[in-house]
């Protein structure tokens, strides 16, 4: 099989504007079957833009999303089908149960839910007596599991993940790698934005970094550490005596914080 039949997100030449601004400049990308693939850059890089594009959530002017085969213009019924996404936790009504939650969006994806379905969702986020629960009355941990679990409840095969990790404790940043893990181990594709090199390093199998609205460089963690690891730029960067993915990212978009 070559790559091409193993993709199952395929972005080409995206191009993202809002109004006379270009965010996203031709960027493409594939994320392969069986594959974690992090898209990294400094704020305003252009992340959200293309995960909301290939969503669905914002128009792209040029270039093509193909998801599981399905043009996400010419088919965005099946497109959307094929992918999970998480959504923040803000976008779930506080007021509401968690098993009411976990029924309305299984109900909104067409999935079957028996009540040993849902204790089995339940126990599987270790929330198994939190059914009864207000979501609103989670921790932001909590809440995350419930998201992450509702964005695979239709078993999609591609997993959007917007900052998955961002302000969990590390016990429950590793527990959601684990289940990012699980979601590759089914062989199905999980693209996932991050600002955590750490996370990049041990959790991605590829990453894409982007900067200004454009690719810099997509390769595997590793290789990119053993391209750059000479680089006087990189060295010059370098904290530790060791040269880290956040070295090579740093020397590639610069010290400057954005605007
Ligand atoms: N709805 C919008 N209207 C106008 N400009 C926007 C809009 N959404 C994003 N932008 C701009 O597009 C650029 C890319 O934003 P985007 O949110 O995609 O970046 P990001 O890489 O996800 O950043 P961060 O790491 O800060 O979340 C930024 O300059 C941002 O100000």
């Amino acid at each position: 099989m070559n790559n091409q039949q193993d993709s199952i997100l395929k972005v080409t030449g995206l191009n993202v504007q809002y109004g006379s601004f270009t965010a996203v400049k031709d960027v493409s990308f594939d994320v392969r079957k069986g594959e974690i693939f992090g898209l990294l850059g400094p704020n305003g890089a252009g992340k959200t833009s293309t995960l909301s594009s290939i969503e669905g959530l914002v128009k792209f002017n040029a270039g093509s999303v193909v998801v599981d085969g399905f043009d996400a213009r010419e088919k965005p019924l099946y497109a959307r089908a094929a992918m999970g996404v998480q959504l923040q936790s803000t976008s779930f009504q506080p007021e509401l149960k968690v098993s009411e939650i976990l029924q309305l969006y299984a109900g909104i994806y067409g999935v079957p839910l028996t009540k040993d379905k849902l204790e089995e969702i339940l126990k599987e986020i270790k929330l198994e007596d939190a059914g009864s629960k207000k979501f609103g009355e989670l921790s932001g941990g909590q809440q995350q599991r419930v998201s992450l679990v509702i964005s695979t409840i239709h078993n999609p095969r591609l997993v959007l993940l917007d900052e998955p990790t961002t302000g969990l404790d590390p016990q429950s940043r590793r527990q959601l790698w684990e289940r990012i893990e699980a979601i590759r181990e089914r062989g199905h594709a999980v693209l996932l934005t991050t600002h955590s090199m750490e996370e990049a390093e041990s959790v991605c199998d590829r990453i894409g970094i982007i900067d200004h609205g454009k690719v810099i460089i997509i390769d595997t963690p590793q290789a990119l550490i053993e391209k750059y690891k000479d680089d006087p730029e990189v060295i010059a960067v370098s904290r530790r005596g060791k040269v880290t993915l956040e070295d090579v990212f740093i020397a590639l978009t610069g010290r400057a914080v954005r605007a």
